[in-house]
């Protein structure tokens, strides 16, 4: 097993004539935390699509698990998109007819294995565990937020990918999603892949990449004198690259 968990080279994303990703070569590594910045519309998400194997690349390699998955069936990416990815969304995408727990529940029931013992721990560790039998119609936003990243972990997957998992939460909340989220990654020792407009964000991570003009690159360090996280009465600064 080697230490990177996930690589690419040289993926293409082109949508008719428009080139989204343009030659993007990026490796993750395992227990490793990496935030993906850029402006709206730069192509983040269709970034994490290819790379947590929901949609194929136009061109270019992607290994996960040392498995080529751009040569792979689709079945083999659905089972490998099952055990090894985990998924949190800006909007949460629970599905209303189903209490926190069967949301929660949903990979694993597409895997065919329940582990009810292992979606008590998450509840617990996400302090969620008195809402189990709650719709999401009840939930407040950080509350769903918990039951979504209970769903990303339900399979204990090797990387969580997380679409702007605080971008309709408080600055408060946010913050504490977010000390989950690094908690459980240093629990579970996972890759943690985060799309954020929020810079302030930058220091709690190993590393920062910009997209832009469909390619990734390395960003510098953020410096110490930079505040690591606002506190919540101080307001929002949002990425601004121009
Ligand atoms: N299925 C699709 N078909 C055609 N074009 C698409 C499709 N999905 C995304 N695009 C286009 O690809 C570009 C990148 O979109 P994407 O959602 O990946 O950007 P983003 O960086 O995540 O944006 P935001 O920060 O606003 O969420 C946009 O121009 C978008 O219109």
């Amino acid at each position: 097993m080697t230490q990177n968990l996930l690589q690419a080279d040289d993926l293409f994303i082109r949508r008719g004539d428009q080139t989204i990703l343009d030659g993007v070569s990026v490796t993750i590594s395992r227990n490793s935390s990496t935030l993906i910045q850029g402006l709206s519309g730069s192509g983040k998400t269709t970034l994490f699509n290819v790379l947590g194997l929901l949609n194929p690349p136009s061109a270019g390699t992607l290994i996960i698990d040392d498995i080529d998955v751009s040569e792979s069936s689709e079945r083999t990416r659905a089972r490998i998109r099952r055990e090894t990815v985990g998924f949190v969304f800006q909007d949460f995408r629970l599905i209303d007819d189903l209490t926190a727990r069967e949301n929660a529940a949903v990979p694993q029931e597409h895997r065919g294995e329940r582990d009810e013992a292992w979606l008590d721990t998450l509840f617990e560790a996400l302090a969620i565990t008195d809402l189990a039998d709650q719709y999401p119609a009840t939930l407040s936003g950080g509350e769903k937020q918990r039951v979504a990243i209970a769903r990303a972990l339900a399979n204990k997957p090797d990387i969580i990918f997380a679409d702007e998992p605080t971008g309709q939460l408080d600055p408060r909340t946010a913050t504490q999603v977010l000390d989950l989220l690094f908690g459980l990654r240093d629990q579970m020792e996972m890759a943690l892949v985060v799309i954020s407009h929020d810079r302030d964000l930058a220091r709690r991570f190993d590393r920062v990449l910009l997209l832009n003009d469909g390619e990734l690159n390395e960003q510098p360090p953020v410096s110490d004198d930079v505040p690591a996280e606002r506190s919540s009465a101080e307001p929002e600064h949002p990425l601004t690259l121009q």
